[in-house]
């Protein structure tokens, strides 16, 4: 039985990204048993604002980010946060040497009808000595992450991460209140029949999505020569580790029900550290043009189309887009 603590220092991950870690667990935790309570604990329900892209934020949307927020920039190693409840860039500690992207909490929809929702993060070094107040020392691609994981707050409270050396599981253990490695080396099966995608969007997609989408539902007499599945659980944290536990092919698309936004999901907290994680496991994940660790943001809260998963069925997606 190890805990997060010794599999990170086995790992050789240095002391101080350690303490960066496990400031994000504890926020976790806290966010876990709250979750737990439920309406008991009074979080249930909508606040009056909306944040800085426009949709209305849930009290667990703002309970989790200053959670997250709160713990991160008191600690001496944290130069700075960035939130997708944060309209900028948020400073921690000067000397800092590590910056945290996160979403407090993914699939908030879900949140008051007792579904499955979760915790993103990422993590990089601050290359040079800006502020963490200035978004600019965050904007490095994907492949510049040091580590990156998800909670998922389902029946148990999973963590998922990696640094870079494979991907493991760990299950809270609510007795003791620590995370135990209950898996690792997670590899995602290669190939798949099973996708998950909005479909109430394909009039929005671009056509090479249509198409595949299209094909898939042809089945076995369709290009594709299988019979496909379908999974929509309306949280990326949720489908992402469907996927890692049986394989699957999740796709948040660009479309043009506003066509000034690349897609739906967010690049720097939900698009990179899923795709490291997916990428750890074996999996591929795809802008459907490019790889989405290879984008190079412009802004904290940069949106990009999603493609990631099973990788011989990411590279078909891919190729329906280079046809
Ligand atoms: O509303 P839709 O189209 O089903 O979108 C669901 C997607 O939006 C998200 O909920 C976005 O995340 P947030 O809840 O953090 O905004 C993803 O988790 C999920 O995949
Ligand atoms: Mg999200
Ligand atoms: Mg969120």
């Amino acid at each position: 039985m190890k805990r997060l603590d010794q599999v990170l220092a086995a790992e050789g991950v240095p002391a101080e990204l350690e303490l960066v870690i496990n400031d994000v667990i504890v926020a976790c935790k806290d966010i876990a048993f709250k979750l737990r309570q439920g309406e008991l604990a009074g979080i249930l329900g909508a606040t009056e604002d909306e944040n800085v892209q426009g949709e209305t934020q849930k009290k667990l949307d703002v309970i989790s980010n200053d959670l997250l927020k709160d713990i991160l920039v008191a600690n001496p190693y944290v130069r700075g946060i960035g939130s997708e409840e944060e309209d900028y860039t948020v400073a921690g500690s000067a000397a800092g040497k590590y910056l945290v992207t996160f979403d407090p909490l993914d699939g908030s929809s879900n949140i008051d009808v007792n579904l499955s929702v979760g915790t993103i993060f990422s993590v990089l070094e601050a290359q040079d000595d800006q502020s963490g107040d200035n978004q600019e020392v965050f904007l490095q691609n994907g492949r510049k992450q040091v580590a990156a994981g998800y909670v998922l707050y389902g029946p148990s409270a999973l963590l998922v991460m990696t640094t870079g050396n494979g991907v493991n599981i760990f299950t809270l253990d609510t007795t003791v209140g620590e995370f135990i490695l209950t898996k690792s080396g997670i590899q995602i099966p290669a190939d798949t029949a099973e996708f998950a995608i909005n479909m109430s969007n394909q009039r929005f997609w671009e056509p090479e999505m249509k198409q595949y989408i299209d094909d898939c539902l042809l089945g076995e007499e369709g290009p594709l020569g299988k019979r496909y599945n379908m999974r929509w659980v309306a949280s990326m944290v949720a489908e992402v580790h469907r996927i890692l536990m049986r394989g699957g092919i999740f796709m948040y698309p660009y479309d043009k029900r506003d066509p000034s936004k690349a897609g739906k999901l967010r690049l720097m907290y939900e698009g990179n550290p899923m795709s490291m994680i997916v990428e750890q496991a074996g999996g591929a994940s795809s802008t459907g043009r490019m790889d989405i660790m290879d984008v190079a943001p412009k802004g904290i809260h940069d949106r990009v189309p999603v493609v990631l998963g099973s990788k011989n069925e990411v590279a078909k997606v891919v190729a329906y887009h280079s046809k």
